[in-house]
């Protein structure tokens, strides 16, 4: 199927000559989550702004369900929803007014059931009248939500999401968010928080200085570079790794109360049981041992430290 977001050779280079996006190629499918992480200043940022027509592109071509974001502006940016980090206008609007003006904004026609089901959704119906400066800051997030959601986007952009909220509202967004997918909605997030990405997340980007160093399905992109370390706890502690094993991928811990054992997942033969009999060899006994599998927060730490170089060799 065609993708519904197609990115080709994208780059921006701002006026001060800072290149925040490098020859960016990116599909995302139909309704799928996809979530976009990178370190402070990646270029998240740049590259939603781009999708949604708020920087100009330097290079490279954006395709919103067939319809080019610069030709077509106008037809691309209404399939197109934003939750930006921060809401900047409308303090002394009511929340009934300004999500209603974000209805209008890209030719929909006035729906107030629609507006009345957004609202409700996000519990926000009791403070339709409210204006804006009244509200908490996690109400405003809402706001910010309900006027992304106000003309009923195919693809909706989550700018950090989870920056700054509760860990109610985090899991309440979370809730609306899969909502959105069930109902069609194609999402894409931008986030710091790992735990996000692995909680909702079907693929995911990678970005780094400008350049998306990886996109993989979640479940792949865990398998593929993700390692398991086998802990064995030791009868007796050892004060160094014996000569003979300083070539395996072992390592002290527990002030030499545990052996770490690091291998990949993806390995024809992990050697545990090669390891194993060696360390009965030398007498090295152990009372105790469990295995662990690295989080995704483990491989962006590595992915982002390493850079690209070994992601694609
Ligand atoms: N208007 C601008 N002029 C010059 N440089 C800019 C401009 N906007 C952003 N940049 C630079 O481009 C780079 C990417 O910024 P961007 O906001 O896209 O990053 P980000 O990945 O969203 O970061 P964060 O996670 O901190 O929000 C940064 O180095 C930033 O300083």
């Amino acid at each position: 199927m065609q993708p519904i977001l197609s990115i080709r050779n994208l780059g921006k280079t701002y006026a001060s000559g800072f290149q925040a996006l490098k020859d960016v190629d990116l599909d995302i499918h139909r309704g799928e989550i996809f979530a976009l992480l990178g370190p402070n200043g990646a270029g998240k940022t740049t590259l939603i702004s781009i999708v949604c027509g708020i920087v100009t592109a330097s290079q490279g071509k954006v395709v919103a369900d067939g319809h080019d974001i610069v030709r077509d502006f106008r037809a691309a940016r209404s399939l197109i929803g934003l939750v930006p980090q921060e809401l900047s206008t409308d303090a002394f609007e009511t929340v009934w007014a300004t999500v209603r003006f974000s209805q209008g904004l890209y030719g929909k026609p006035y729906d107030p059931a629609h507006l009345e089901k957004v609202l409700r959704d996000l519990s926000l119906w009791d403070k339709k009248d409210s204006k804006i400066m009244t509200l908490s800051g996690g109400m405003k997030r809402r706001v910010l939500i309900a006027k992304a959601l106000a003309h009923e986007p195919r693809i909706l952009f989550l700018d950090e999401p989870s920056a700054g909220v509760d860990v109610e509202l985090r899991h309440d967004m979370w809730q609306m968010v899969r909502g959105l997918r069930e109902r069609g909605t194609t999402i894409i997030l931008t986030t710091h928080y790992i735990e996000e990405a692995e909680e909702m997340a079907d693929r995911i980007g990678v970005i780094n200085h400008g350049e998306l160093i990886v996109v993989e399905d979640k479940a792949t992109l865990m398998r593929k570079l993700g390692k398991k370390q086998l802990t064995l706890q030791l009868q007796a502690p050892l004060a160094a790794i014996p000569e003979e094993f300083s070539a395996l991928p072992l390592e002290l811990a527990d002030e030499g109360n545990a052996l770490v054992y690091t291998f990949d997942v993806q390995a024809a033969e992990t050697g545990i049981a090669t390891l194993l009999r060696r360390l009965g060899e030398h007498g090295i006994d152990f009372k105790d041992l469990h295995s662990s599998e690295s989080s995704l927060e483990d491989i962006f730490v590595s992915l982002v430290r390493d850079g690209a170089r070994e992601v694609r060799a």
